[in-house]
């Protein structure tokens, strides 16, 4: 029998010399975060197969965001707003700071300034749990808004066997058709061919869709045989991608036929975004307990063995 591995925490190089933090579980799972991103880019199970799809054309090389793994979209979701898509914490180098000091009086950072502390753990089994606390720090007096999403890009083994259930009869937003609302009416999200929804609107790619209850999301790779449960905390939306044939032709950083091999099931704060005020923190939390877990086992995080980080970054002054 082997012998069971001491947790560990690692600061180490990762692609083109990007830091990264390597966790290691006793029984063998482990997770990677760059600090570029404050990403989560891979994440094994105790018999080493990864649950996260990373594109072999990935770019690790700032300004552009890895894909793949579980890029963090703050303080702007998508092209909702006037910033840049998906907002601009994807593109930042976090830092590492286990008990950042309150920002000075006398900061140049203004209305935007907020902290962001991302704490990023492995259960004893394996389980992956993020969480995000974001508090505005604004000295002026001023509420500050924003919409979120974890962008988690999952690995499947065929995009046609799998399954999501948790999403029916919820209504949604098409990313691709004007945003307009509909209700989604089938047992289950399929994508059999190119996504379709049962409303008409075919060759659908992207859509987001307000999740209301309950916070577990599941995603069956029939093939593999393999199911991820997703429960999230605080984020009230979901977002189902899959690019498809023609945009991954058309994405520099994707392989054409990867889009068969990766879904992202996000989980997020979009149609209402978060207002806080001067003082305020809100907390968004994603938990991935392993494949095949029972429900029983998720709740695992309450015995977090390893506690990798607090990431803090500050707005860009105005
Ligand atoms: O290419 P990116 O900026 O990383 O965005 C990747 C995708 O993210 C989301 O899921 C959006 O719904 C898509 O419209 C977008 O294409």
């Amino acid at each position: 029998m082997m012998a069971a591995k001491e947790p560990s925490i690692e600061l180490c190089n990762g692609a083109n010399g990007l830091e990264k933090i390597v966790l290691r579980e006793f029984r063998g799972s482990s997770a990677e975060v760059y600090l570029y991103g404050g990403q989560v880019t891979s994440w094994k199970n105790d018999h080493g197969e990864e649950l996260l799809f990373v594109s072999s054309k990935a770019v690790f090389k700032p300004p552009k965001a890895i894909r793949g793994g579980i890029p963090i979209c703050f303080p702007q979701f998508g092209t909702h707003g006037g910033l840049e898509q998906h907002g601009f914490a994807r593109n930042k180098i976090w830092s590492i700071d286990p008990d950042p000091p309150p920002f000075p009086p006398n900061s140049t950072y203004r209305t935007c300034v907020s902290e962001f502390r991302l704490r990023v753990a492995l259960g004893p089994g394996g389980d992956l749990m993020l969480t995000s606390r974001i508090r505005n720090t604004n000295t002026d007096g001023k509420p500050f808004s924003f919409t979120f999403a974890y962008h988690t890009y999952f690995c499947v083994t065929d995009i046609s066997e799998v399954r999501i259930e948790g999403l029916e009869t919820l209504d949604y937003l098409d990313n691709l058709f004007g945003k307009e609302r509909f209700t989604e009416q089938g047992d289950a999200i399929t994508f059999e061919s190119e996504l379709t929804m049962g409303n008409g609107h075919s060759y659908v790619y992207s859509w987001w869709i307000r999740f209301i209850s309950p916070a577990k999301i599941a995603i069956i790779d029939h093939e593999r045989k393999r199911t991820f449960v997703l429960q999230k905390d605080g984020l009230p939306d979901a977002v189902v991608w899959n690019p498809w044939d023609k945009k991954a032709k058309a994405m520099v950083d994707f392989g054409d036929d990867e889009y068969k091999h990766m879904l992202c099931v996000e989980a997020a704060a979009i149609e209402k975004p978060i207002t806080l005020k001067p003082g305020e923190e809100w907390k968004g939390r994603l938990k991935g307990p392993l494949p095949d877990s029972s429900c029983e086992g998720l709740q695992a995080h309450s015995h977090i063995s390893l506690q990798v980080m607090a990431i803090l970054f500050r707005l860009s002054p105005i």
